[in-house]
């Protein structure tokens, strides 16, 4: 056996990316019960580190009342050994049991719980007491939207304060979609059991999820290629995938030459402020030559704010946008072409006279805009190189109305817009999500809403441009690298919201905070 494949922060490193179906988490646990491993045998070691995982979050103090609410299947099945280990622990327990016809193994853990004297009830109102509560009423077996009595009792669950950890998923919230089915427990945390289930990269599931962590149980990289296949179809944005594409190292004999030249269109006179932070953005990532086309009358401002870029100045429409690029400009000197930002739809010209580009070309903001008002796909079919879209719904829905009707299943609407365009196309959200036509399709797990503001899109469209521009490690995709740099966009957001509160994170500083994203990498 490759013991690189096996070596645990390989192992965990490589879980971490990886993200699941219903469907292709009960194959995948099918092939473990199919080599022997007894269904029985594996919820127990599953629940057993859930209740560790428990105990050491809500550490016992002075009889601590816990209710453990317990489903018909094997969620509740995993409840019920978190109770019983709970009880043994000092802990006192109550379990809430609604449905009497159960799964037989489930029953077992049912009958031993009473044995012990674990009281029960089939009703929620004695649990208002408790200073805490482990939901495991329904987990990837959820089928169909929770009915009744069952949905009136977490109704009022999610009214009471007390803290609510869930177990594998929030019960009520679909594995795949995230949606809500009838109702839903809103966890304070969940603990997601082995693989990342895709509700919890999905932005419907967000709010009830609260915080996530995965209780890995040792579930062999061989069972789940066999059932995923390689490269993933869906995959997390985590730090160690990143590393790989960061400017984290140079060459002790490079020169800034060496280091990708990004051409940025960008700005207007009504927004000067965009080409600012876009030029901000493409700096901080490190690119070797930065050159910024804006409208002349903005030259002065920009030579103020970015001494090192070459600052190109345009002629200008009656309006103040970028007429067209100058004579002078050679396409063929930069290693990618970013534009967009501040650029108004009456830069149509400039943006239309670069879809020839022989290099990467990302279009945001009034690009998208601008490529909307043409025949988006036939425009994007006919480049030669690579192309990426970096839309917020809004936009998406202008660019790709066919695929956005498939919103709110975000994953399933870019990877269409993605396979129509053959663009990468990185649609934004809480959970922002990057779809190439042919590979596979990045997540970005963690963001925060300090981004959600002005000016944050301007700093990404300069990061990725100027990152893609540089000579990353070629066997690296174009769309890893995009996720890459939207998963630096937003550590940096979480880095300065947790230092400045999520107020606190302009674009400015987030540009500033791009770089203790690397120096933490490094330390
Ligand atoms: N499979 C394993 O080896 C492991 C599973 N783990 C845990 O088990 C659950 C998945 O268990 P499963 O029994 O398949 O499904 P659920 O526990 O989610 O129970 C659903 C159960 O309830 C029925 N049902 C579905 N929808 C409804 C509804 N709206 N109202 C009422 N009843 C409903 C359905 O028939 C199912 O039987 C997984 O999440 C883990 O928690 C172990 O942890 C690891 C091993
Ligand atoms: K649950």
């Amino acid at each position: 056996m490759n013991d690189k494949v096996n070596k645990p922060q390989n192992r965990r490193e490589q879980i971490d990316q990886i993200v699941v179906t219903a469907q292709q988490m009960r194959e995948i646990e099918g092939r473990i019960f199919k080599a022997g491993m007894p269904v029985a045998a594996l919820m127990e070691k599953v629940a057993l580190r859930i209740a560790a995982r428990i105990q050491s979050l809500y550490p016992l103090s002075n009889r601590m009342k816990v209710g453990v609410l317990v489903g018909p299947g094997h969620n509740g099945g995993d409840a019920l050994v978190v109770a019983r280990e709970l009880h043994f622990q000092g802990y006192e327990v109550l379990i809430y049991r609604p449905l009497s016809k159960i799964k037989e193994l489930t029953s077992y853990h049912s009958d031993y719980a009473a044995s012990l004297g674990i009281p029960f009830y089939d009703e929620i109102e004695p649990f208002q007491e408790c200073d805490l509560i482990i939901d495991g009423l329904f987990g990837f077996g959820l089928e169909r939207d929770i009915s009744g009595n069952i949905g009136n009792e977490i109704a009022l669950l999610n009214e009471w304060a007390q803290p609510i950890i869930s177990i594998d998923l929030p019960s009520g919230i679909h594995t795949d979609t995230g949606a809500v089915l009838g109702t839903a427990i809103r966890a304070t945390r969940t603990l997601c059991l082995g693989l990342w289930k895709l509700a919890f990269l999905q932005d419907r599931g967000l709010e009830y999820i609260g915080d996530a962590e995965l209780i890995d149980f040792d579930i062999p990289l061989t069972d789940i290629w066999a059932i995923l296949g390689k490269p993933v179809a869906i995959a997390r944005m985590t730090k160690a995938a990143a590393l790989n594409c960061l400017p984290l190292h140079r060459n002790l004999l490079t020169h800034k030459y060496k280091q990708g030249h990004l051409l940025l269109i960008c700005g207007s006179k009504r927004y000067s402020g965009a080409a600012i932070l876009s030029g901000l953005g493409a700096r901080a990532s490190g690119v070797g030559m930065l050159s910024i086309a804006i409208p002349e009358s903005l030259k002065p401002l920009l030579v103020n704010h970015l001494p090192d870029a070459l600052i190109i100045g345009c002629a200008e429409t009656p309006s103040g946008a970028i007429a067209d690029l100058p004579d002078t400009v050679d396409l063929s000197n930069y290693t990618a072409i970013a534009s967009g930002p501040g650029l108004t739809v009456d830069a149509k010209l400039v943006v239309q006279s670069v879809f020839g580009a022989e290099c990467p070309l990302i279009l945001d903001a009034d690009a998208l805009n601008i490529l909307a008002q043409l025949r988006t796909i036939p425009t994007l079919l006919r480049r030669r190189e690579a192309t990426v879209l970096t839309p917020h719904v809004g936009e998406f829905k202008r660019l790709f109305p066919d695929s956005a009707e498939l919103l709110p299943d975000r994953i399933s609407a870019v990877r269409k817009a993605s396979q129509l365009s053959k663009a990468i196309i990185l649609l934004k959200g809480a959970k922002t999500a990057i779809a190439d036509a042919g590979e596979s399709l990045w997540l970005i797990p963690e963001s925060t809403p300090a981004l959600a503001r002005g000016g944050s899109g301007d700093i990404l469209t300069g990061l990725m441009g100027g990152l893609i521009a540089q000579p990353i490690k070629q066997q690296e995709s174009l769309a890893k690298i995009v996720a890459t740099a939207a998963w630096w966009h937003a550590q940096a957001g979480i880095l300065a919201a947790k230092e400045r509160s999520e107020l606190g994170v302009d674009p400015l500083t987030l540009s500033q905070y791009l770089i203790r994203v690397l120096l933490a990498l490094l330390n």
